[in-house]
């Protein structure tokens, strides 16, 4: 079935404007494809390296050319509960590659920062940039050249858009991604969320606060709320780059061991070396990328990737806009209600039927292509399946259920929870920016207020925290931006902001920085570009200046005079303090290169 016209309209633009970048990418991938097995061009020193410590056999596998090897990226440590589980995979896929007659080793670990774990601290400010650096770390490993097909094993944020981002410029391999699943069901989101409210004003203490975080995020996997790291998982499945069904199946378990073994051998079967070769390079292509948005719009994904989404496609010669993914959202209707766009978590919606209902419900609209290329074959309806684990201990999937278990998670395309999805792009005199308004409710679709400007997030908390925001306002947190300070999470302002909007105010935030995939109920015009820094209009607001937000028309205005704000000198205020502490001082390289968020904040394009 083809997609629906308005869809094809899109993809066919993004063709166009990638045919330059995309077809010299596509050269690049054929004239690697065609140099044949990578080790044949490794000297006897490099090959005697790189098999040093493997058994006799594999040594005599890997010294020809007719055996495949798969390369092992992983993004393995205790830092992050979602890749926590990933301590024992490679010795699953070694054992799974060796049933399969391949072997695999250990290509190279990546970085993997927790965005909890730093959000509100410095940390957050290597975070966005970390993005790139995993995709370096991954090229390290895999520039040894050993190997005939790559397994990806990262989960959360920044990983897999990094992950994807050397996937495709190893584009000649075959590429899989195996995900550790989500943390089993704690406390829930919106009650975590509720004692974080209470805490913010002086209503329950730190020690009330920790019990509830930690019941909320308490053993192995992902956070449950769908945030960057769930919105991942489900990129990679509607993009093709997961075996189907692998997405939401909980760590430690006999499923879970099953499609991690499955997709180790499903890469090796899919190598040049075989008869269903699928390089990365090009089986991704403009349709997997609107996939992937589409996927995004009818789930209320996270903003990241709004940045993540246009690096990822960027590293296929593929140019993706704030355009596109706006225009997509007012077609695709929200058919999802997870936290913090509803009440229910990951968990619930793998439930109602998960992944394949989703796809098969936006398939029988035409609101995805079915005819693109995938890890697991040719189409995408592969997809509209229940992985389920079957007696001889391997995947058996079952067709995805005609009815959502759950109307209330995951609604039928005949009857979304709204008729357009969750992002969209605002412009106006203060440049472009984003909002999330899957999580917002209609009502706060269009604020009007005057400006409160504050150059750190912990000023407008000590702010509040001094009673001196109860009232409306537009909160301008500004010279967050790449180039100012890493693009921070400012996801701690979603609790004052979100007590002074429960008291009746008027609030929203605008920033030139980001917010977490998790935050959600403040309206907040996020990632403002040109940002402060690099001369955007968010440097010229005062204290005062009405300020007015409108996702409806998708404009941001800042309601000034036009030659009076023209003529205004923008602020400079002291940006040193974020320049050392914590390895800061040691990004100080790309912060100086970093491109701007429309074109994904990335300091490698
Ligand atoms: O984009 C995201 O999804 C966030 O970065 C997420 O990964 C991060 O961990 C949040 O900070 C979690 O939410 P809390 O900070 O509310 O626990
Ligand atoms: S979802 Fe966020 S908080 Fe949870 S493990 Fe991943 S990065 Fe850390």
């Amino acid at each position: 079935m083809s997609a629906d016209s308005r869809i094809e309209a899109i993809t066919r633009r993004i063709v166009e404007r990638s045919k330059p970048t995309r077809e010299a990418y596509l050269d690049r991938v054929r004239a690697q494809i065609s140099k044949g097995v990578h080790r044949s061009v490794l000297s006897c020193g490099n090959l005697a390296h790189g098999f040093a410590v493997c058994s006799p056999g594999d040594k005599a596998a890997l010294s020809g050319d007719q055996v495949p090897n798969l390369g092992i990226i992983t993004a393995y440590n205790d830092m992050l509960s979602a890749h926590q589980p990933f301590e024992t995979y490679p010795a699953l896929i070694r054992k799974a590659a060796h049933e399969a007659g391949g072997v695999a080793q250990v290509a190279g670990g990546v970085p993997a920062m927790c965005d909890g774990v730093t959000q509100g601290q410095p940390g957050m400010e290597l975070s966005l940039f970390s993005r790139d650096v995993i995709a370096m770390a991954a090229g390290i490993g895999l520039s040894h050249n050993m190997f005939d097909a790559a397994v990806f094993l990262g989960v959360c944020d920044k990983i897999v858009p990094g992950l994807v981002i050397a996937a495709l410029t190893f584009g000649h391999l075959p590429s899989v991604f195996i995900p550790a699943g989500p943390m089993t069901s704690g406390l829930p989101n919106d009650e975590k969320s509720r004692i974080r409210q209470l805490y913010a004003e002086g209503k329950v203490g730190r020690a009330e606060l920790l019990e509830a975080e930690s019941k909320s995020y308490h053993g192995p996997g992902t956070c449950t709320f769908y945030g960057t790291a769930n919105s991942n998982q489900m990129l990679m499945e509607i993009m093709g780059f997961h075996m189907p069904g692998a997405s939401f199946i909980n760590p430690n378990t006999p499923l879970r061991d099953a499609l991690t073994r499955e997709a180790a051998k499903r890469a090796l079967a899919i190598t040049a070396l075989g008869n269903e070769f699928t390089p990365a390079g090009e089986m991704i292509d403009e349709r997997s990328i609107v996939n992937g948005v589409v996927g995004l719009h009818a789930t209320g994904g996270s903003t990241n990737h709004t940045l993540h989404l246009v690096a990822m496609a960027r590293a296929a010669g593929i140019q993706l806009t704030w355009q596109d993914i706006s225009d997509l959202s007012d077609i695709i209707p929200l058919l999802a209600r997870v936290y913090p766009n509803g009440l229910a978590d990951v968990n619930h919606f793998h439930a109602a039927g998960g992944m394949g209902f989703l796809i098969k419900q936006l398939l029988k609209a035409g609101y995805l292509h079915d005819d693109v290329r995938t890890v697991f074959g040719q189409g995408l309806a592969a997809y509209t399946i229940d992985p389920q684990l079957g007696e001889d201990g391997t995947v058996v999937r079952q067709p995805a259920p005609e009815e959502s278990a759950d109307p209330k998670v995951l609604s039928r395309i005949e009857a979304p929870f709204q008729p357009n999805g969750g992002l969209k792009m605002l412009t106006g005199n203060l440049g472009k920016a984003v909002i999330k308004i899957s999580a917002v409710k209609p009502e706060r679709h269009v604020v009007e207020a005057p400006a409160i400007v504050f150059h750190d997030q912990q000023e407008l908390q000590d702010a509040f925290k001094a009673g001196k925001l109860d009232r409306d306002f537009i909160a301008v947190v500004r010279f967050q931006g790449p180039k100012s300070n890493g693009m921070p999470e400012l996801h701690r302002l979603t609790p004052p902001l979100g007590v002074l909007q429960d008291r009746g105010h008027k609030v929203a935030l605008v920033t030139d920085g980001r917010m977490s995939g998790a935050s959600g109920k403040v309206p907040a015009a996020i990632h403002v570009t040109p940002e402060a820094v690099d001369g955007g209009a968010i440097a010229k607001i005062r204290d005062g200046d009405m300020i007015r937000l409108d996702a409806i028309a998708g404009t941001l205005e800042v309601l000034v005079d036009a030659a009076e704000f023209a003529a205004r000198a923008p602020a400079t205020p002291d940006l040193s303090g974020n320049e050392f502490g914590l390895g800061r001082e040691l990004f100080a390289p790309l912060r100086r290169v970093a491109g701007a968020a429309d074109m994904g904040a990335s300091v490698l394009y």
